[in-house]
C-alpha cells in the first residue's frame, strides 16, 4: 500500500497570496491551484503499489513495461480451415483434380491448445483459429476455400484423423492466415509507458501479456469536509431548514473519477472550534495530500471554514467566477488545502474549473476534460465583470442551456452533459453563437 510520507509545509508564496489578496481572476486562480498541488507532490511523490489487474481500472502505470513474451506466444492459425506448405502448391494443379487446385492428403486436424507434429510435405493439417501451427506449415486455408468446404467429422476418418484428402488453391501465398509469434508485440519489446492510465484496452493487453499484477501510483489521498449545521447525510431524516448532503457525493465521485482517493469524509457542524480540531485531528491521522472543504467561507454570520483558518495559511478570496465565486486556498499543518463554496453546483464547477485540471497536469489524472465547438440553441445572458459557468446540454454541434445560473440547480446539473463557460466581458450571447464547450462526459 501507499507509504504517505508525514506531511511537511508548502511554501505559501506557492500556494496563495495572503489573505489580503481579494479578487482574483480565474486563470490566476487555476495557476495557483496547480502551483499548490505541484510544489507538494514534487516533494512528496506518490508511492508505487502493487496491485492484481482487475482492481487497477483507471490507476495510472508506475514505470514503464516491458513485454515478458511474445504475443502471440506461438505461430497460430487466423482461420478455421487446413495448414499447408505452399511449396507444395507450387507445383501447380493435379490434372485429375479441381482446376487452379491442389490436392493434398488430411494430416490429423489440429484442435486449439494443442501441440502439432511437423507437417509432412504433401499433406494439409485441418487446423482451428487459434490452434498452433505444424512446423513446415506456412499458410492456412480457409475451409470455405477448400474441396470438400467442410471438416470431415472424426467418425468418417479413421482414429488418427488421416485418410482423406482436400484440394486447395494453388495459388495460396506464403502467409496467408497466419499469425506469428510475437507479430503483436515480442518479447522485450515496450508494451506501455509510465504514466499510461490504465482504462480496459491496456489492461487487456497487460492480461494477454500473462500479468496478474501491475505497479501504480498510490492515488491522491483526499481529506474530503463539509460544513455546516443546516447538512445531513442522505438517508436520514430532515429536521426544519435543514438539507442533505449532496456536495460529499458530489465531490467524493468527482475526485475518484480524476483519480483520487477519498480516504474520509465528514459533515462538520459550524463551531470553527470544532472544525479546526476535528481537521488537525484528521490531518495527523490520515496524512493526506489535500484537504477539501465546501461551504463556510463567504461572508455569511456563521462562515466555519474562513473563521476556523483565520489563523491558518489560507487566503479566502473572490475568484471572477459565477458560480463558485468565493474560494479557500492555502495551506493547513503544511498539507494543501482548498476551500469550495457551500452551494452544490459551486462545488462542482470549482472542481472542473480548478482542480481537476490541476490534478490532470500534477498528478497525470485519468479522463481530462475535453473542449468542443459549439452552437448556443439559446440565448445567454452573463453578469459583468464574471467568468459565468452554465450548464447546458452537448449534442452533434450544439449546446442548449439547461437550467438558469442558479447555484443550487441541482436538477439541471444532473440533465446536462456540459460547461458552458461565458468569459468576462461577454454579457451576451445569442442564439447561434459559437462557444467553446467542457464536455462533462
Ligand atoms: N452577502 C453575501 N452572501 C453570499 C455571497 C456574497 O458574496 N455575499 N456569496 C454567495 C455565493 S456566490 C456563494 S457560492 C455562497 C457560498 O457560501 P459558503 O461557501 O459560505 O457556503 P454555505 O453558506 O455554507 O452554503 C451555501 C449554500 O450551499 C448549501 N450547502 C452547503 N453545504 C452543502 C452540502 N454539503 N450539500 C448541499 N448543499 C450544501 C447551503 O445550505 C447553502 O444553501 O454564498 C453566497 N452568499
Ligand atoms: O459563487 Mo456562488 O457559487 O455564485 O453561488
Amino acid at each position: 500500500m501507499s507509504a504517505s510520507p508525514a506531511p511537511q509545509s508548502v511554501p505559501a508564496s506557492a500556494a496563495a497570496p495572503g489573505p489580503a489578496a481579494g479578487r482574483r481572476e480565474v486563470a490566476a486562480h487555476r495557476e495557483a491551484v496547480e502551483d499548490l498541488l505541484r510544489t507538494w507532490f514534487l516533494a512528496h511523490p506518490p508511492a508505487h503499489e502493487s496491485i492484481a489487474l482487475g482492481e487497477a481500472a483507471g490507476r495510472l502505470l508506475a514505470a514503464d513495461v516491458r513485454a515478458p513474451g511474445n504475443l502471440p506466444p506461438f505461430t497460430n492459425s487466423q482461420m478455421d480451415g487446413y495448414a499447408v506448405r505452399t511449396a507444395d502448391l507450387a507445383a501447380g494443379s493435379r490434372p485429375d483434380g479441381i482446376p487452379g487446385s491442389v490436392r493434398l492428403a488430411a494430416a490429423a486436424p489440429i484442435p486449439a491448445g494443442s501441440a502439432p507434429p511437423p507437417l509432412l510435405p504433401g499433406t494439409a493439417a485441418p487446423v482451428m483459429t487459434g490452434a498452433m501451427l505444424p512446423e513446415g506449415a506456412d499458410a492456412v486455408v480457409p475451409i470455405e476455400a477448400c474441396t470438400p468446404d467442410y471438416f470431415v467429422p472424426a467418425g468418417f476418418l479413421p482414429a488418427d484423423g488421416t485418410g482423406s484428402t482436400v484440394e486447395v488453391p494453388a495459388e495460396t501465398p506464403s502467409g496467408q492466415f497466419v499469425r506469428r509469434a510475437g507479430s503483436d508485440i515480442s518479447a522485450g519489446a515496450p508494451a506501455l509507458p509510465a504514466g499510461s492510465v490504465l482504462g480496459p484496452l491496456q489492461l487487456g493487453l497487460l492480461a494477454a501479456l500473462g500479468l496478474d499484477r501491475v505497479t501504480v501510483r498510490a492515488r491522491p489521498r483526499v481529506l474530503l469536509l463539509t460544513t455546516g449545521d443546516e447538512v445531513v447525510e442522505p438517508g436520514r431524516p430532515l429536521g426544519p431548514g435543514q438539507i442533505h448532503d449532496a456536495n460529499t457525493t458530489l465531490l467524493r465521485s468527482s475526485l475518484e473519477e480524476a483519480g483520487a482517493q477519498v480516504l474520509r469524509s465528514r459533515i462538520l457542524a459550524d463551531s470553527p472550534q470544532e472544525f479546526t480540531a476535528r481537521l488537525r485531528a484528521d490531518i495527523a491521522a490520515d496524512a493526506p495530500d489535500l484537504v477539501l472543504s465546501s461551504g463556510g467561507i463567504s461572508k455569511g454570520a456563521y462562515e466555519v471554514v474562513r473563521q476556523g483558518l483565520a489563523a491558518a495559511d489560507v487566503a479566502f478570496l473572490s475568484v471572477a467566477m459565477q458560480p463558485g465565486g468565493p474560494q479557500g486556498i492555502g495551506t493547513v499543518e503544511g498539507v494543501p488545502f482548498l476551500g469550495f463554496p457551500g452551494n452544490p453546483v459551486s462545488s462542482l464547477v470549482s472542481f472542473e474549473m480548478f482542480l481537476r485540471p490541476a490534478l490532470t497536469a500534477v498528478t497525470g489524472a485519468p479522463r481530462p476534460r475535453t473542449e468542443v465547438q459549439a452552437r448556443l440553441t439559446a440565448p445567454l445572458g452573463s453578469p459583468a465583470g464574471k467568468h459565468q459557468v452554465r450548464r447546458g446540454r452537448y449534442t452533434a454541434g450544439t449546446v442548449e442551456p439547461v437550467g438558469g445560473p442558479g447555484s443550487h440547480l441541482l436538477h439541471a446539473l444532473a440533465a446536462s452533459n456540459a460547461l458552458i463557460p461565458v468569459p468576462v466581458g461577454t454579457e451576451r450571447l445569442e442564439a447561434g453563437a459559437e462557444v467553446t464547450v467542457l464536455l462533462l462526459e
